[in-house]
């Protein structure tokens, strides 16, 4: 591993991914980092840019191949990954166990704790963030696990007030975890199909705020978002709506001519508060918020979703920000390992 030069110039990409490590006896020199990813991921993710900037800080970025044992691989500095499933997540634990040496980027079960709606925003409620910038929380909301045609009696119970966000309770970035519907009546509510999270819709001026975070680095950006329900529309309307991918279709509304008291992002130094409790709490470094501001009600606002290493090609000036984070890594674990030499 080779420590930060600083030399940030970007050139061409280099696809190291295709390159073998043993020919170019990187370890000596490069920060390495292992990657498994969705091919999605990859061309999202891994766009030249970054991959250019990387090799120019001394980071490699090299494939993960399935297919092959992960201790064969590598050697690795650390290692980036997002896929599912049981068998993958016990070969990254068993070799989380095996090579402390590495740091695998983000432990297994804490991601797991984001793949249900219900834990996800367990900590934001736990937390209960209320302070002289504002407060923020989550919408009230109720699971169901089973039997649609006890949901109208269930939402009654609760108390929750209509119209209603159904989201399905697994959040395991299939395309049926992200089909959400909108809820007008009570009568309605039946023909949702269990499990699912039923919450409060929360009037936010049609536009969320996506807080991503990389590490330290924080960035938000504006995005479009489901517009407001008016007490006349939800008089007026029954039924359900159905959204089957609302989030991934919604535009930046970063460069959009907006109301002033809806643009507004929320203030610095509550979402740095949130994120590193957050941090600590999810025991995650890669993950954004989708964030609203109640409508009219300037310092109050709901963490509505948590994804783990979401869209970061989306993010504005991702690439630097990205490798730092990576270098930072690199650095303290080097720290760490000659502090333990005599
Ligand atoms: O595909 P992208 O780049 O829009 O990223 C998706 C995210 O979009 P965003 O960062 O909010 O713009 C997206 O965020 P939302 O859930 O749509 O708010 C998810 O993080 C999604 O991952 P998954 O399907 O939940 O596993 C992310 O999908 P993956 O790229 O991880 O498959
Ligand atoms: N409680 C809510 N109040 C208002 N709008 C919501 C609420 N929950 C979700 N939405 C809208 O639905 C979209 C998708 O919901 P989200 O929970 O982010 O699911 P996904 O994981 O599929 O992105 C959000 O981006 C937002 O536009
Ligand atoms: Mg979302
Ligand atoms: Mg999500």
């Amino acid at each position: 591993m080779r420590l930060n030069d600083d030399n940030d110039e970007e050139e061409g990409p280099k696809t190291m991914s295709q390159c073998s490590i043993g020919h170019l006896q990187p370890e000596k020199s490069f920060v390495i980092v292992g990657y498994a990813l969705t091919s999605k991921k990859v061309e999202s993710f891994l766009k030249p840019k970054l991959e250019g900037l990387a090799r120019n800080k001394g980071i490699l970025f090299v494939a993960i191949d399935q297919n092959r044992p992960l201790s064969d691989q590598g050697p690795f500095d650390i290692v980036l990954h997002k896929l599912t499933g049981k068998e993958w997540r016990q070969i990254l634990e068993e070799y989380r166990r095996t090579h402390p040496e590495v740091t695998v980027l983000d432990p297994p079960d804490a991601i797991q704790h984001l793949h249900n709606r219900q834990s996800m925003l367990q900590c934001v409620a736990d937390m209960n963030l209320s302070e002289t910038y504002g407060k923020v929380g989550v919408p009230r909301q109720l699971v169901i696990k089973r039997d649609s045609s006890s949901i109208p009696d269930a939402v009654t119970k609760a108390g929750l007030i209509l119209p209603l966000v159904a989201k399905p309770l697994v959040a395991d970035g299939s395309a049926k975890s992200h089909e959400l519907s909108l809820a007008y009546d009570e009568y309605s509510l039946q023909k949702l199909e269990p499990p699912l999270v039923l919450q409060e819709f929360v009037n936010h001026g049609g536009v969320l705020f996506k807080v991503y975070i990389v590490g330290e680095a924080i960035k938000v950006v504006r995005r479009f978002s489901l517009p407001d329900v008016t007490k006349r529309e939800l008089s007026k309307n029954a039924g359900v709506f159905r959204f089957p991918r609302v989030s991934c279709a919604a535009a930046s509304a970063d460069d959009a001519d907006l109301d002033p008291s809806v643009a507004e992002l929320p203030p610095r130094p509550l979402l740095e508060r949130l994120a590193k409790e957050l941090r600590r709490r999810l025991g995650l470094r890669l993950f954004n918020l989708d964030i609203i501001r109640e409508h009219g009600r300037r310092d109050h606002f709901y963490v509505i979703d948590i994804n783990y290493f979401p869209g970061y090609g989306k993010m504005p000036g991702y690439e630097h920000i990205f490798t730092d984070f990576l270098l930072s890594l690199a650095q303290s674990r080097y720290k760490k390992v000659n502090s333990w030499k005599p």
